[in-house]
């Protein structure tokens, strides 16, 4: 547009897009010539709202501006009042507006009315009618949605002074405004090309690329994504614009480099993956948001008896949380790489990757993907052999003379599998002395962190190719990868050890639909060691003398990680974004809290303990009892398998004589039906006979 005609506009009433996708009418309050662009504001909800629009998004959505523009520039008649030049063009112009499309001359805001046909003819998806909105916690009077905004506003991830209001562009943090963008860039078309040959200054260019991230252009409509029954762009797109309403409340502080990185005996934390391919496709709505500081914000669809939807917002709080921006090298800085130092002070350290199938545990541990290539080099394991070769030769450690050994196994369905031979099956055994063996492993001497990255490749494709053998998916076996250091002695003794461990899929644990029986006992086992992995890193959070070890193999063969002052662990709960994961997600993030939760009574114990001996309090035999409590309801469980698993025999053994009984069955029957045919074959054979004879 001419940029003579800017001043024109002040004043008008023009349709503007909003970040939701969203057409409504504006008012146009300023004029930037030097950024090319107006300043706009509505009322909404009683509230005056304003922003800043590109002149080239505004003639977009105002396709008449472009037709006065064209009109100016072929009369060029510059004498002309405005408000005549306005008309004018409108009257000559080639294909005359409809009436009611006009823009109309305001003086006050233009109050947002969802019922204007340019809204409906553009969204007909219109929620306005629509009465759970999505500041929800704020807004909605609902019981459960304002505590959830008061836990919100008291952590301070909603921003406190106007929980309704869009947060001014520099408080909102690149996180929120890159995913806010993202979905909306998904569902319209690219922001319109500045004309050629046109030049802008280096500020117009800032804001053109600011607005491409904070608002969405409208595709004309026959490029418009195809809606649904009621009008919707994607399935539950209420859902969609209730969480995109929430999120413009929140306040983002991205995880950085230059944040500090804390001391934490158990350190859990969550990544949240990005939506991949098909999720975008099936146009899934992402209910997972991560504020930073340790917050993770779960948006989880709801629906009352009487079909309204509403949102309630869960609230985790970790020790760190990672959005799906990130990249490994971060979430292996703040996690895995304060306990590679341990394991030089002679610790036993774990780190473990949990979640659901496809929610990034390989990609976190293994390295990134390139299509079904893996980069071996970007996981948390190659880093962490990375810096164990960094620190084995600091001056504090270089005289300790230690040598690194790696091994890398699965187990899966209870069994042990060398990853580095071939997967031979080995077995674990216990001495006396409560000493954990698996006898057989492949430790591999190891003398550089290419080394290890090439051990990973072996093993890696060793666990996903072994289609023929016990294990025929990846994602149902806990793969365990161990760095060790050994003094350089005679006996090689122990000096630290670091187990990298990538869970199977925490959903096998709660699949209970399949009657399949290897997938019973499959889905028994993942149970049963993720149950008892919890258990004994809460044991290990507590500092407790006795660890249940010993209910599943996964936990006898990390069984020295558990014990032990120098003992650390890091606990990384991966999430999907997708609303269709929304339970699984929510599984995952219990799991972890309880985790957490326990880390946080840890702490509490050391001054529990300090206070006992001065007042004698009774809080900590209240802990022990408990605690072993849980360790009897964890042993009775063990019984209850054994049980489950004697009666899962008898059924088969019971189907068997079933079977037989019925082939017997089915024998006699054959038989009888053969005494029959003979007896009757007799009987037609005397019948002959005595005619025969009459004959005669
Ligand atoms: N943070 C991330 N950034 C980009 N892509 C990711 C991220 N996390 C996971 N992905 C992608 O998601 C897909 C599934 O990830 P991955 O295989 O790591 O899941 P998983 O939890 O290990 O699954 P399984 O339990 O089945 O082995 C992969 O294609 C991976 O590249």
């Amino acid at each position: 547009m001419d940029p003579s005609l800017y001043n024109d506009l002040i004043g008008r009433s023009l349709n503007i897009s909003r970040s939701d996708g969203r057409i409504h009418l504006a008012a146009v309050k300023s004029v930037d010539h030097v950024k090319c662009a107006v300043m706009v504001e509505w009322f909404e909800r009683g509230n005056c709202r304003g922003k800043e629009v590109e002149m080239t998004e505004l003639c977009t959505l105002n396709p008449e501006l472009n037709s006065l523009n064209a009109e100016h520039n072929a009369s060029n008649l510059p004498s002309i009042p405005p408000e005549k030049k306005y008309e004018g063009r409108l009257r000559s112009s080639r294909i005359p507006a409809p009436a009611s499309s006009l823009p109309t001359k305001a003086s006050t805001p233009a109050k947002f009315k969802p019922e204007e046909p340019v809204a409906l003819r553009n969204q007909a998806r219109q929620t306005c009618h629509f009465q759970a909105t999505a500041s929800s916690s704020a807004l909605v009077p609902n019981p459960c949605a304002s505590a959830q905004s008061e836990l919100l506003l008291e952590s301070g991830i909603v921003d406190s002074a106007n929980p309704n209001q869009r947060h001014k562009k520099t408080e909102i943090k690149p996180a929120t405004s890159l995913a806010a963008a993202r979905e909306a860039t998904k569902e319209n078309s690219e922001p319109p090309q500045p004309a050629k040959g046109r030049r802008k200054s280096v500020a117009a260019q800032e804001l053109n690329k600011a607005n491409k991230r904070m608002s969405c252009v409208v595709k004309p409509p026959e490029m418009q994504p195809k809606r649904g029954k009621f009008g919707e762009t994607r399935p539950n797109q209420k859902f969609y614009d209730m969480i995109q309403q929430f999120r413009e409340t929140l306040k983002v502080t991205p995880m950085s480099t230059s944040e500090v990185v804390e001391p934490h005996r158990i350190c859990v934390c969550v990544r949240k993956r990005p939506m991949n391919k098909q999720e975008m496709q099936k146009k899934e709505i992402d209910v997972v948001s991560v504020p930073g500081k340790g917050a993770l914000l779960v948006h989880e669809p709801k629906q009352k008896v009487d079909l309204t939807k509403y949102l309630e917002n869960q609230v985790f709080q970790f020790d760190y949380s990672f959005d799906e921006t990130v990249s490994n090298d971060l979430v292996y800085r703040f996690t895995a790489r304060p306990l590679v130092k341990s394991i030089f002070e002679g610790g036993m350290a774990t780190c473990f990757a949990y979640g659901q199938t496809g929610s990034g545990k390989t990609h976190t541990m293994g390295g990134d993907f390139t299509g079904k290539q893996q980069n071996n080099a970007s996981g948390i394991y190659a880093l962490a052999a990375q810096d164990v070769f960094t620190y084995r030769t600091h001056w504090k450690y270089s005289q300790l003379d230690l040598c690194v050994y790696a091994s890398f196994f699965e187990i899966y369905n209870g069994k042990v599998y060398d990853l580095l031979n071939k997967k031979a099956k080995l077995r674990v055994l216990e001495d006396e002395r409560q000493q954990v063996q698996v006898v057989g492993l492949e430790e591999v001497y190891v003398t550089s962190a290419d080394e290890v990255i090439k051990l990973i490749q072996t093993g890696s494709a060793c666990r996903t190719s072994g289609q023929t053998s016990a294990n025929a998916n990846s994602s149902r076996s806990h793969a365990i990868l161990q760095i060790v250091l050994r003094r350089n002695d005679r006996n090689s003794t122990l000096h630290g050890k670091f187990s990298l461990i990538d869970l199977a899929g925490n959903e096998r644990g709660m699949d209970v639909s399949s009657n399949d029986r290897s997938t019973l006992v499959e889905t028994a086992e993942i149970n049963r060691s993720l149950l008892a992995l919890k258990e004994c890193i809460r044991s290990l959070g507590k500092n407790s003398d006795h660890i249940p070890f010993r209910l599943s193999t996964l936990t006898k063969v990390l069984r020295d990680s558990f014990i032990g002052e120098k003992s650390r662990t890091c606990m990384i709960a991966m999430v999907s974004p997708s609303m269709a994961s929304c339970d699984y997600t929510m599984n995952t993030l219990r799991y972890a809290d309880r985790v957490k939760e326990l880390n946080a009574s840890s702490k509490c114990n050391g001054v529990a303990k300090a206070e006992e001996s001065s007042d004698g309090s009774s809080e900590e035999s209240a802990d022990a009892s408990v605690y072993d409590a849980i360790s009897q309801v964890s042993e009775l469980e063990e019984k209850v398998y054994v049980q489950l698993q004697k009666a899962s025999d008898l059924v088969v053994s019971m189907e068997k004589t079933t079977y037989n009984i019925e082939s017997g069955l089915v024998d006699i029957m054959d038989f009888s039906q053969k005494m029959m045919d003979a007896a009757l074959a007799l009987r037609s054979a005397i019948d002959q006979e005595r005619v025969t004879r009459m004959n005669h």
